[in-house]
């Protein structure tokens, strides 16, 4: 059998094998998202700084139990934030709190209705953050004008929605994630709204470098099993970008042809 190769998958110049990046919100309890998390075969984990225990309660469990960074690369974010203000505190906060850790997942939120991006306090935000020596992957609207700007700034992610956090509704905009995708020099991952292992791949057949998402696992009737299919999923459409999709066709094409037959 022939080893396919691929290129790596390298983000704030590290290198990941895993293209799944995972949340760890809404499970069960810890012993799932640990299990959850490890049958995912991700790499990255994410968290929300403001609303997860690294051990600043000792009475109460503690992420980093299950999720060891020694094992992870940990992924703060601001989730709960609605102003740059809050979102560069929580930033600092995380990375008192992981020993000078830089590598974070911004996002400003701009309602608790729909948890749409605030663009205008991301900018802001990553302004701050960059200048303060973070790594600032971000998650944003699919608006590529939006994308390109905070990638000129530095951000060392573009992660674009593919529809509404929690909202399991997949990619409502292919064409300008595929926008995205094709003016990006840093990866481009989609970011929230994948309900299903399709809508994972989907995203990678689009071209992203990668899909990160939570919901779709943890809300799952069985989660260890939906990690194990977004696994599959992210690496069938990463393989099929890569293939390249036939082109499609207005009229049949018989699936075995005349010409070029082999045994005549
Ligand atoms: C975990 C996290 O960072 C979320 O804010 C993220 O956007 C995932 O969204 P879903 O839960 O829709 O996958």
């Amino acid at each position: 059998m022939t080893q396919l190769t691929d290129t790596p998958f390298t983000i704030a110049g590290r290198d990941f094998s895993s293209r799944l990046l995972v949340g760890t919100g809404k499970y069960k309890d810890f012993t799932e998202t640990g299990a959850a998390i490890a049958q995912s075969g991700a790499e990255i984990v994410t968290f929300a700084v403001r609303r997860t225990n690294l051990g600043q309660d000792a009475d109460a469990p503690n992420l980093l139990d299950v999720i060891s960074p020694k094992q992870y690369t940990l992924l703060p974010n601001t989730a709960g934030c609605y102003n740059a203000k809050d979102a560069v505190r929580t930033c600092r906060l995380a990375r008192e709190l992981l020993d000078g850790h830089n590598l974070v997942k911004l996002e400003v939120l701009g309602d608790d209705h729909t948890l749409y991006p605030n663009v205008v306090e991301t900018l802001k935000a990553a302004e701050t953050l960059l200048a303060d020596g973070f790594d600032v992957m971000v998650y944003t609207s699919d608006d590529p004008i939006v994308a390109r700007e905070l990638e000129a700034m530095g951000c060392c992610a573009i992660m674009p929605l593919g529809s509404l956090i929690g909202s399991g509704h997949g990619i409502q905009n292919p064409h300008n994630v595929r926008l995205i995708v094709e003016q990006s020099r840093v990866p481009v991952l989609v970011d929230a709204g994948i309900g299903t292992a399709s809508d994972a791949a989907m995203a990678m057949e689009l071209g992203c470098d990668g899909v990160l998402l939570n919901t779709a696992i943890a809300h799952a009737r069985d989660p260890l099993r939906m990690a194990n299919a977004m696994k599959l999923a992210v690496e069938a459409g990463r393989d099929a970008f890569l293939a390249g999709r036939m082109p499609r066709r207005q009229s049949a094409d018989p699936s075995s042809p005349f010409a070029g037959r082999i045994n005549g």
